[in-house]
């Protein structure tokens, strides 16, 4: 499938009429795919990077992502490539593979991407060494233009250009515009935080909740042990965005309670769904390639830079998903006081 790709450089600080961009979108699974469908339809041209030539070549030949949107065509502005580094002169650079992936690819961006490129980060996960993905790029690629952009968004959903919430994360100024540009006309609504760090951050420590509420639901406990366990789900993640030294007011955003919330109640969550097959003692590998729950992974690094005898569900989840305690430990937790 061919298409023009508009000039570069469009959508740069003071212009008065925002033009279309050009865009891509690092991993072609379920969300990148939602999210270059969602901003196509905007009129902007995406390029949607694949892992493999098979499933680029199947992409442009098919005009379908068969793998993750049977049935459903792609609009004709967007194209997909296995080939990376031409795709990172485009205006905005989307991020949306597994958090695992994140050190490679900064290690390809540091050889490869412009200096003060706007780089849109869907990933939900941690960093080892610097915890949030925003503290990374601010070290390792201090030109960058960093954008957490994170909410309440399942992807099919938004694929079908239901209204979703989104949260765009960002202390500069005019990648904040590049993305209500971006986004302008579209069934998304946008909120926006100054810090990217607590977006980050907060959207993949409630990943880490989700799971412990999918355990919990697993118990077939009622509406009010459910609440309860939500209200202290909100405690403990101020706590620990406290403890960190992060904005907490991004917990009101759509990344924070929203996304909490969506994650933690819906079934169609990875990472809840992981929780409640654990509680009913139903075998599954939380790395198995289609079934991405990055809580299963951000938990370590999570509980070891915050977690404390004021944060107990976290050390819950921490000894359950090790392997270390049973799932029907988490209900011991539930007479506590924080
Ligand atoms: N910002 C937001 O609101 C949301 C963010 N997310 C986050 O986006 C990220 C992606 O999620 P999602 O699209 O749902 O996951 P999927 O599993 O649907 O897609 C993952 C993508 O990453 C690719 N991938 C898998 N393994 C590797 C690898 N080893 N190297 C390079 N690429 C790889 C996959 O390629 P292949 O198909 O070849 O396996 C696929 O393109 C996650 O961090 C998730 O938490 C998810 C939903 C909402
Ligand atoms: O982050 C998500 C929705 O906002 C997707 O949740 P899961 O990764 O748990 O499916």
């Amino acid at each position: 499938m061919a298409f023009e790709q508009p000039s570069a450089a469009v959508l740069t600080e003071g212009h008065a009429t925002p033009r279309k961009a050009s865009v891509t979108v690092i991993g072609a699974g379920a969300f990148g795919t939602a999210v270059g469908v969602s901003l196509a339809r905007g009129g902007h041209a995406v390029t949607l990077c694949c892992r493999t030539e098979e499933q680029a070549s199947a992409i442009n030949a098919e005009g379908e992502n068969r793998n993750y949107f049977p049935g459903h065509a792609l609009p004709n502005t967007v194209s997909a490539t296995s080939r990376l580094e031409p795709a990172l002169s485009a205006d905005v650079v989307c991020l949306a593979f597994p958090a695992k992936q994140m050190d490679d690819y900064v290690a390809r961006f540091e050889r490869d991407l412009p200096p003060d490129a706007i780089v849109i980060n869907l990933v939900k996960g941690l960093h080892d060494q610097t915890f949030t993905f925003a503290g990374l790029f601010a070290q390792r690629l201090p030109g960058v233009r960093y954008v957490a952009l994170k909410g309440p968004t399942f992807a099919r959903p938004l694929f079908n250009a239901e209204w979703s919430g989104l949260t765009c994360g960002t202390s500069s100024e005019s990648a904040r515009q590049v993305v209500q540009d971006l986004f302008r006309g579209l069934p998304v609504d946008l909120d926006h935080c100054a810090s990217a760090e607590a977006v980050d951050a907060v959207s993949a420590i409630k990943n880490v909740y989700a799971v412990v509420l999918g355990l919990v639901a697993s118990m077939g406990l009622t509406e009010n042990t459910t609440f309860l366990l939500i209200s202290r789900i909100v405690k403990e993640i101020s706590i620990i965005l406290r403890r960190l030294g992060y904005d907490s007011s991004a917990l009101l955003c759509h990344c924070g309670l929203g996304d909490t919330l969506l994650t933690g109640l819906c079934d169609t969550s990875r990472n809840r769904t992981l929780g409640f097959m654990m509680g009913k003692g139903i075998p599954i590998d939380p790395n198995r390639s289609g079934f991405l729950a990055e809580g299963s992974r951000a938990v370590t690094t999570l509980h070891r830079r915050a977690g404390g005898p004021d944060t107990p569900l976290l050390e819950a989840v921490q000894e359950i998903l090790a392997g270390h305690a049973q799932p029907i430990s988490i209900l011991a937790i539930l007479g506590g006081r924080a």
